[in-house]
């Protein structure tokens, strides 16, 4: 068993990392003092549902928890309002009460969504990660909840803690290969940000993680959380340094909403802006080998570096402007300035992001 504790006062919580774990999900919800006097709802999609629902139903009835489920539609577009409000319908009419807990079981998708839903019903209820992806490593850790408005990803949301993450490497048997090496962006994402040893690792390993070999994704889950888990618990809403964690989310998010939700999963569109954010430090004057390094990464990981034609640069340049981060007239970026280390950066000249913008389109030969 791996465990990584995030630290947070109050609201501290652990991430259990192992198989088998939903197998004893029950277990883990009585330890952690979840109520049997109340309902539990199970948020998950259905591209999760028929492989694990039923046995974390089962398992739970066997302990003497009682549980309704919503199932939603797998992917982006769940992440809406008319889903939050589809989702609240069945906690009200399942008779979820103030010590009723949410459980997530699914990606990022399922987890953010579940997570607002558990933050708003009643003003707020616990909640409990059950993440079946390995870009769930990132989603489920931090207590960032929301759903997306059409102009911009995450837009409606909250801060909300779960009471802990149950990662059953299990279950990331099941995933398919596209969203395998997505999920394996944002664990690059965690090396790139603060730890070079762990970049040079994940490039080492990249057959291994690509193969799901459980002992490789074992570790790398646990680095991943580890980093992330020791950002959190030192700005854990976002007042400064949280926002390394955006790396590459600046361009990657208005690439999601400008496509479409689900045309490009987060973990691809965060890859393009990772890629971008590194041409952005080339423009800045910074040594080109952090691109290359960068590019040569991502790609030992199959994932995209390029912005498609079909994509319009002003459309993303106006997505950009309703970042959360964008504010006084400046967009942010979060810059390479090795590997392993990045810099918060506010004063790029538009022109700029437009010119890296369009040399995405050409994979970035232009300046390198
Ligand atoms: N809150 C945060 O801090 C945070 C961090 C990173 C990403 N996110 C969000 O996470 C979302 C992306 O998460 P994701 O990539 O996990 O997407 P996802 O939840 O859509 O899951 C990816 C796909 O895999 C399927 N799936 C999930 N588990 C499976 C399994 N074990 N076997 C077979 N299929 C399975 C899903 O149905 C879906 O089709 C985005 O909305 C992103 O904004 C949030
Ligand atoms: O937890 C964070 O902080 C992150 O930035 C992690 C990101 O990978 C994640 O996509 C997050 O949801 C983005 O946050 P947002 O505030 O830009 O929506
Ligand atoms: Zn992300």
């Amino acid at each position: 068993m791996r465990t990584v504790q995030v630290e947070l006062g109050e609201r501290s919580y652990p991430i259990y990392i192992d198989s088998g774990l939903l197998g004893q999900a029950g277990t883990y919800l009585e330890q952690h003092g979840l109520t049997k006097k109340s309902p539990l709802l199970i948020v998950t999609d259905d591209h999760v549902a028929p492989h694990y629902l039923g046995k974390l139903e089962a398992q739970l009835q066997d302990h003497g928890y009682t549980t309704v489920s919503a199932i939603v539609k797998s992917g982006e577009a769940s992440k809406s309002l008319s889903v939050f409000e589809d989702v609240m319908t069945v906690a009200i009419k399942g008779g979820l009460d103030r010590s009723s807990a949410v459980l997530a079981l699914g990606g990022g998708v399922v987890g953010d969504l579940a997570g607002f839903v558990a933050a708003s019903y009643m003003r707020g209820i616990k909640f409990v990660q059950i993440p079946t992806t390995i870009l769930a490593h990132d989603s489920s850790v931090g207590g960032k909840v929301a759903i997306n408005h059409p102009l911009a990803k995450n837009m409606i949301g909250a801060f909300h803690q779960p009471e802990f993450v149950l990662y059953d490497l299990e279950t990331l048997q099941s995933l398919p290969p596209r969203d395998v090496s997505a999920g394996l962006s944002e664990m690059i994402k965690h090396g790139l940000i603060q730890d070079a040893d762990f970049a040079k690792w994940c490039k080492e390993h990249a057959q291994q993680l690509l193969a799901l070999d459980a002992e490789t994704l074992g570790y790398g889950l646990e680095r991943g959380c580890s980093i992330k888990a020791h950002v959190v618990s030192q700005d854990e809403r976002e007042g400064g340094l949280r926002a390394i964690l955006n790396l590459g989310h600046t361009i990657g998010h208005a690439i999601e909403a400008v496509a479409g939700y689900g045309e490009f999963l987060h973990g691809e569109a965060i890859s393009v802006g990772m890629a971008g954010s590194a041409l952005l430090a080339v423009k800045m004057g910074r040594d080109a080998s952090v691109y290359e390094e960068t590019m040569a990464l991502l790609q030992a990981f199959h994932l995209p570096t390029t912005l498609p034609a079909y994509l319009n640069v002003d459309e993303i340049m106006a997505a950009m402007m309703h970042d959360k981060k964008f504010k006084e007239g400046f967009m942010v970026f979060i810059i390479p300035d090795a590997i392993g280390a990045v810099s918060i950066v506010s004063d790029i000249p538009e022109q700029d992001v437009r010119d890296v913008l369009e040399q995405l389109r050409d994979g970035g030969e232009a300046i390198v």
